[in-house]
């Protein structure tokens, strides 16, 4: 598995934490920054885990800012991408099984750490339900 992850300096410690966490689990990242503090802006290291994830070049994309607000809104600017602002593990759940959501977006502001892992995990490990879900998130596109 590959996922490509990107963040604002509000979501520094977090994005860190969740790469040790899948490369633990030995999924390759692609990590898009920012890896520093210094106040940056989201879409600058939102698009291009957006575009990855639109490319079919990874499987999934995480994204982190203050709020998961600024960069959800920033990557379902993309067609192909279905991008869930999640905070806590069943709404997680239900982004997957019910939505497809092939992006995460975590508010690190407003979650604990540990929470936020164990929301990746889900994540990751929740297929999505199809049936009547399918007919639904095909009419989410603008024509
Ligand atoms: O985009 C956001 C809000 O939708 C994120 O939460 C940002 O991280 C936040 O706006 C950054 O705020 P700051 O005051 O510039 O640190």
């Amino acid at each position: 598995m590959k996922i490509a992850i990107g963040n604002d300096h509000a979501g520094t410690d977090y994005k860190l934490a969740v790469i040790g966490l899948l490369r633990s689990m030995d999924i390759e990242v692609v990590n898009f920054g920012t890896d520093g503090s210094d106040s940056v802006d989201y879409p600058d290291f939102v698009h291009p885990v957006a575009q990855e994830v639109e490319d079919g070049n990874v499987d999934y994309g995480i994204i982190i800012c203050g709020s998961g607000n600024g960069a959800s809104m920033t990557a379902n600017k993309h067609q192909k991408v279905r991008a869930a602002l999640c905070w806590n593990k069943e709404i997680v759940e239900l982004a997957r099984e019910h939505n497809n959501a092939n992006v995460l977006s975590l508010p690190a502001r407003y979650i604990a750490l540990q929470q936020a892992l164990e929301m990746v995990e889900v994540f990751l490990k929740t297929p999505f339900a199809g049936g009547r879900h399918e007919r639904r998130i095909e009419k989410i596109p603008c024509i």
